[in-house]
């Protein structure tokens, strides 16, 4: 099976609680070069900030997920590509692990299966407040990385892996221990990524690596060289 995912180097991540800097727009970000769009985050995240978003970078020609942080915010838009739904693999709770997921059907009944895949978050920064928020432990050496990366592809069937470094450039050794442990998964990276060199060194072991403050924080030149980086490791 291809899924988009399997052609990606790169995807900028948005985060609708958070401004952008002065004079860039949704626009400019969406033309930067990078491969998808995903909009999300943690802490803030209405349905209204969460549509703002995906307006503003629907009229651009760049692919657009949706990456919801609890039920309430899921967007129906024929805009969005798709939804990836975050399960939180060493989450303190089972709510974020299969409980969120089963309100949501439950509630919403017949989901649009098509455009809808999980993302199997490793978290990794117990700083960040996904990590808060989940109560993960985050006391995790290379080689439980790899078993979770592992479990989540061959016992769960799960096509993209995530190791979540929110916040902060994570330890090389444990991304290159995830990529050595998935196969089939796409193993996605993020966390920290501010220049060419942590763009590349991640995107080294990394089928794709995640953009995400920098955006907030720096703008459209420091995304782009992220986006260089990443196509050229
Ligand atoms: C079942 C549905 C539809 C949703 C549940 C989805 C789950 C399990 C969410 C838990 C993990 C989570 C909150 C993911 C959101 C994406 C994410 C990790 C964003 C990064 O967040 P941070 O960078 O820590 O937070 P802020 O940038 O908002 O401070
Ligand atoms: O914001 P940063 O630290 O780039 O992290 C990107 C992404 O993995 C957050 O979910
Ligand atoms: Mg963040």
């Amino acid at each position: 099976m291809t899924t988009p995912w399997d052609d990606w180097n790169h995807i900028l991540k948005l985060d609708p609680d958070k401004e952008l800097p002065d004079g860039v727009t949704y626009g400019d970000l969406c033309a930067t070069g990078t491969d998808a769009i995903e909009v999300g985050g943690t802490m803030g995240i209405t349905e209204e900030n969460m549509s703002a978003v995906i307006e503003a970078c629907a009229e651009h020609d760049v692919a657009l997920y949706q990456e919801p942080s609890n039920p309430e915010v899921v967007l129906e838009d024929d805009a969005l590509d798709g939804y990836l739904i975050p399960t939180v693999f060493n989450a303190g709770s089972p709510f974020w692990i299969t409980e969120a997921h089963k309100e949501w059907v439950r509630l919403e009944g017949d989901l649009d299966w098509e455009r809808t895949t999980t993302e199997a978050y490793i978290v990794m920064n117990p700083e960040a407040d996904v990590a808060e928020l989940t109560e993960a432990n985050c006391d995790l050496g290379a080689d439980d990385v790899a078993a979770y990366a592992t479990v989540a592809e061959h016992m769960f069937g799960q096509e993209i892996v995530y190791v979540e470094y929110s916040g902060t450039l994570g330890d090389e050794g444990v991304v290159e221990a995830a990529a050595h442990a998935t196969d089939e998964s796409t193993l996605f990276y993020g966390g920290g990524i501010h220049d060419y060199d942590s763009a590349y060194s991640m995107a080294q072991h990394a089928d794709v690596i995640v953009v995400g403050d920098l955006a907030h924080d720096e703008g459209i030149e420091a995304v782009r060289e992220t986006v260089e980086a990443a196509n050229d490791a």
